[in-house]
C-alpha cells in the first residue's frame, strides 16, 4: 500500500480544526491536529508531513514564526496560512518567506480542497519527471512546458503558489527561453475570469502606446477617426502580459506605473476615468537595473512589478531538458508535415548537446522544425540540421567534417518510441567513447580523430561517464 500523506492542522480554534479536518479527510491522507503552534512544531519534527496548515494570529507564536521554523526542520514541506486580515502584500510576503499558499478566513472549505490536492499534486508531479521513466508526455509537462530539471519544476512550484495572489509580476529571463508561456500558465493557475491580453512593447509605435494601452476618444488625435478600446480594458477582470516591458518609453512608464497602482484609466482625449481590475506580468529579456542606472527605466515601476519575479533558466542551464524538448518537436513536426520521422541520429543528437544555444527553445523549435522538413529518411541526420548550426559545431570539433565521419547508424539510436529521456543515448554514446579508446590503445588523440571530436570535447565526454579510469589502465597517452 503506498504511504499515507501525512498533513498537520495547527489551530487553536477547536472547531476550526474540526472543520478542517472533515474537509481533508479522504483516502490516502492522515490528518493530525494541534491546538497550540507548540504542539504542531512538535508534530512536524516527529511526522515530517507533506503540508502544515496554520493559523496566523495564534498565541505565544504566530503562524509566521511557525512557517519559519517549519523551514529550518525541513523547507520541502508545504505550509498553508490561514488569515483574517488577508491582504496581497501580505500574502506575497508570506509566499517569498516560504509559504506555499495564504488564504482567507473563513476559508472556503472546497478551495481549500482545491489548493491542497493541487499543492500534492504538484509535487507528485515533480518527483515522477525528476525520476525514472520521463518518456511520458504527461508526466514531464506542466502548463505546456516540458522539463524533468528540477530548476525548472521549482519554477512552476512558484508559479502555483503565487498565481492566485500577485497583482504584478516580472519574468525576466533569455530571448526564446520561454518567458510567454510561464505568462500564460501564471493567468490560467490564477483562476481570473477575464482575457490574457498580450502587448509586445517593441512592436509599438511610441506616440500610440497610450492610445494602445489605456484606448482613445474620436477625434483626439489625427487619425482617431473611431472610439478605441485599450488593452487596460480588453483585460479587465483578466491579465495584461507586457512582454519586451524594457522597450516601453519613459513617458509611458509614469502612465503605466499609475494605471498599475490605482487600478483606473482615463481613454486619451477623454476626462473620464474607468476602474479595471487587471493583472499586470511584464517581461524582458534586459536587466532592468542596469536600464535605471542608464536613466531608461523607471525605478518605481521596477519595484512594483518586481514585487514578485520570476526568472526563467536558459536553455543551457538545463540541457537534461534537451532530449524531452527535442522528442517534443520532433512528434510535433513530424505530424504537422505528415512525415514518418521518429529519431534523430546519435551524431546529431551530440551537435544539438554540444551547441550552446543562444536562442533556447525557440531556436531549438526552428532547429527540428528545419530538420524535419529537410529529413528524407525516418530519422534527422546532422545534414537536416540548419547549416548555421552545423557550421558552428564544426569549429568545435576542430576537424571540418568529423561529425560526418561519425557513423549515422551504428552504435546508437535515439527512437523516439522507446528511449525514456535520453538515458539510452547516453549510454551508447559512453560505448562508443570506450570502444574509440580501446582501439586506439588508449591514446586520447587518435581516439577523438577516430570518432571526429575535438581533444577537449572528448576529454569533456571521457569525465562525463566517467571513463578517466580506463585511460589510467592504459597509462596515459597522448
Ligand atoms: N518548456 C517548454 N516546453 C515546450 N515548448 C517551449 C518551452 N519553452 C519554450 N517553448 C517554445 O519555445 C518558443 C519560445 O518560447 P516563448 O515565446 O515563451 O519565449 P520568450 O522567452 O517569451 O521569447 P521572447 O523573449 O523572444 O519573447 C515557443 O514556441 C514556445 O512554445
Amino acid at each position: 500500500m503506498a504511504d499515507l500523506i501525512q498533513i498537520v492542522v495547527i489551530d487553536d480554534n477547536v472547531r476550526s480544526l474540526e472543520l478542517l479536518s472533515a474537509a481533508l479527510d479522504r483516502d490516502g491522507i492522515q490528518i493530525h491536529t494541534a491546538s497550540s503552534p507548540e504542539v504542531g512544531l512538535e508534530l512536524v519534527r516527529k511526522l515530517r508531513p507533506r503540508l502544515v496548515i496554520t493559523d496566523l494570529v495564534m498565541p505565544r507564536l504566530s503562524g509566521l514564526e511557525v512557517l519559519d521554523r517549519v523551514m529550518m526542520t525541513d523547507p520541502a514541506i508545504d505550509v498553508i496560512l490561514m488569515t483574517a486580515h488577508y491582504t496581497t502584500e501580505t500574502a506575497v510576503e508570506a509566499i517569498r518567506n516560504g509559504a506555499a499558499d495564504y488564504l482567507e478566513k473563513p476559508v472556503q472549505l472546497s478551495l481549500l480542497r482545491d489548493r491542497v490536492n493541487r499543492l500534492l499534486e504538484t509535487a507528485q508531479r515533480r518527483q515522477s519527471a525528476l525520476n525514472a521513466d520521463a518518456s511520458r508526455p504527461d508526466v514531464v509537462k506542466f502548463e505546456g512546458l516540458i522539463a524533468r530539471s528540477p530548476l525548472m519544476w521549482d519554477i512552476f512550484a512558484r508559479l502555483q503558489r503565487v498565481a492566485p495572489h500577485y497583482r504584478s509580476l516580472l519574468i525576466n529571463g533569455q530571448t526564446g527561453s520561454g518567458k510567454d508561456l510561464l505568462a500564460q500558465a501564471l493567468h490560467r493557475l490564477s483562476g481570473v475570469k477575464g482575457r490574457f491580453v498580450v502587448l509586445n512593447c517593441s512592436a509599438v509605435v511610441e506616440t500610440l502606446f497610450e492610445s494602445e494601452l489605456f484606448g482613445h476618444v474620436r477625434g483626439s488625435f489625427t487619425g482617431a477617426d473611431r472610439d478605441k478600446t485599450g488593452l487596460f480594458e480588453l483585460a479587465d477582470q483578466g491579465t495584461l502580459f507586457l512582454d519586451e516591458i524594457g522597450d516601453m518609453p519613459m513617458s509611458t512608464q509614469a502612465k503605466l506605473l499609475r494605471a498599475v497602482q490605482n487600478q483606473e484609466i482615463t481613454r486619451v482625449g477623454s476626462l473620464d476615468c474607468r476602474r479595471v481590475n487587471v493583472r499586470i506580468i511584464a517581461a524582458t529579456h534586459k536587466n532592468l537595473p542596469s536600464a535605471i542606472r542608464d536613466k531608461v527605466f523607471r525605478e518605481d515601476l521596477y519595484y512594483r512589478l518586481s514585487m514578485v519575479e520570476i526568472v526563467a533558466p536558459s536553455l543551457q542551464e538545463r540541457m537534461e531538458d534537451l532530449p524531452l524538448l527535442v522528442r517534443h518537436f520532433v512528434q510535433r513536426f513530424s505530424e504537422e508535415y505528415g512525415k514518418p520521422i521518429h529519431g534523430i541520429a546519435p551524431r546529431a543528437m551530440i551537435l544539438l548537446e554540444r551547441y550552446t544555444w543562444p536562442g533556447n527553445v525557440r531556436e531549438l523549435e526552428h532547429a527540428i522544425g528545419h530538420a524535419c522538413m529537410m529529413a528524407t529518411g525516418d530519422r534527422i541526420d546532422v545534414p537536416d540540421l540548419p547549416e548555421r548550426m552545423v557550421q558552428a559545431c564544426k569549429s568545435w570539433l576542430g576537424h571540418p567534417d568529423g561529425i560526418f565521419e561519425m557513423p549515422a547508424t551504428s552504435h546508437a539510436e535515439f527512437n523516439l518510441s522507446n528511449d525514456p529521456g535520453g538515458s539510452k543515448l547516453a549510454a551508447h554514446e559512453s560505448q562508443l567513447i570506450a570502444r574509440a579508446l580501446s582501439e586506439a590503445g588508449g591514446n586520447q588523440s587518435q581516439a577523438a580523430r577516430r570518432l571526429g571530436i575535438g581533444r577537449d570535447a572528448f576529454r569533456y565526454k571521457l569525465k562525463k561517464y566517467s571513463l578517466e579510469r580506463q585511460v589510467d589502465d592504459f597509462g596515459l597517452r597522448n
